[in-house]
């Protein structure tokens, strides 16, 4: 119960945007804080924010676990970390990664699409929604630093930054997979896609559900970098020097030139879209399908 109210709390939070989490790591700094002086730490408990003030770059760190599922909670707290390292002008890029280890973001998740009230999935979904816009549309340089395996929802998130680093693990796949779960990515999911693969491929990933192994994502392009393990993060630092060398106001408004006429198609038709979402989440095969698929996740274990 206190969770649903916490949710309801902090999704109404999205259509306030003055309204501020309480910082769940106040002011930490130092070495501990993850890079030594200077570094300083503050997000909510499923989205920790690390900024470096001296470089202008932060580092938001998902931290859902088991599997980084992109629940409401997480959606609410990951669009008021950004919305914060936007408003301050210290910042000019961020990249975003995992601290669930192996495990990038195993996507949306799927308790909240299933077996909910419409009423909740109308406030999820305008949630899942609202990150796609912030993200996709963002002021920051924003650099995904994939550490682990990324289907659906969690490919979504880096395919919004500007660039991707993926660990060189055959484990980490990534790709958007819903056709396996007998869903089908939304309009703007697919946008998405077909922005940074192109056409072809995008119809024939989407269509197969395709999760790429590294080689295979970098191949295709839905990665820009494949790099050992242990070198993701320094990988991404340098992508980040090279794109912050560039003059914000020159990149910020070429990234608007590209992206906006994708976004804007959503914005323009935000209620119909979850309208849309409503009457196909709600179908008795939808979420017989949705239940199948929890039901064999869950079972894999015994
Ligand atoms: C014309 C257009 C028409 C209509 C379009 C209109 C609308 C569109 C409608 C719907 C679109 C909705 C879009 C959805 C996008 C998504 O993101 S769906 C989510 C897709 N995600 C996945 O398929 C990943 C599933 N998970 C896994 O494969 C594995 O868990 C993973 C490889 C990530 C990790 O494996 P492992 O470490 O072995 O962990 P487990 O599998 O054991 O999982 C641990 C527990 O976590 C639970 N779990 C896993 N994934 C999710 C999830 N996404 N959501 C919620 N919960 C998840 C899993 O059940 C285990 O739970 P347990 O501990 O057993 O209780």
């Amino acid at each position: 119960m206190a969770l649903m109210v916490g949710a309801r709390v902090l999704a109404r939070n999205l259509l306030r945007p003055w309204s501020r989490l309480p910082d769940a790591v106040p002011g930490r700094t130092g070495p501990a804080a993850g890079g030594g002086d200077g570094v300083r730490c503050f997000g909510s408990p499923r989205v920790l924010v690390e900024t470096d003030p001296a470089k202008g770059v932060a580092v938001i760190k998902l931290k859902n676990p088991p599997v980084n599922s992109l629940s409401l909670e997480v959606l609410t707290e990951f669009v008021i970390s950004l919305e914060k390292l936007e408003n301050d002008k210290t910042f000019r890029g961020v990249i975003v990664t995992s601290d669930c280890p192996g495990i990038f973001s195993a996507g949306l998740d799927l308790t909240e699409m299933c077996g909910k009230s419409q009423a909740h999935y109308a406030e999820y979904w305008r949630a899942v929604q609202e990150l796609w816009l912030r993200l996709y549309l963002s002021n920051l340089v924003v650099i995904a630093a994939i550490n682990g395996v990324s289907p659906a929802g969690g490919c979504l998130i880096s395919l919004t930054c500007d660039y991707r680093v993926l660990a060189d693990n055959p484990k980490y796949s990534i790709g958007l997979n819903e056709t396996l779960l007998g869903i089908v990515a939304p309009s703007w999911f697919k946008d998405t896609l077909v922005n940074t693969v192109g056409h072809r491929t995008a119809e024939r990933a989407l269509q197969l559900g395709l999760l790429f192994p590294p080689a295979e994502a970098l191949r295709v392009g839905i990665v820009d970098q494949v790099v050992p393990e242990d070198q993701v993060h320094s990988a991404a630092l340098s992508v980040m020097a090279r794109w912050l060398a560039i003059p914000d106001h020159a990149r910020q408004l070429t990234k608007n030139l590209m992206r906006k006429p994708t976004a804007d198609r959503l914005v323009k038709q935000r209620d119909a879209d979850i309208q849309y979402f409503l009457q196909f989440i709600s179908r008795d095969s939808i979420q017989k399908s949705l239940r199948v698929y929890l039901d064999k996740l869950r079972q894999k274990k015994g």
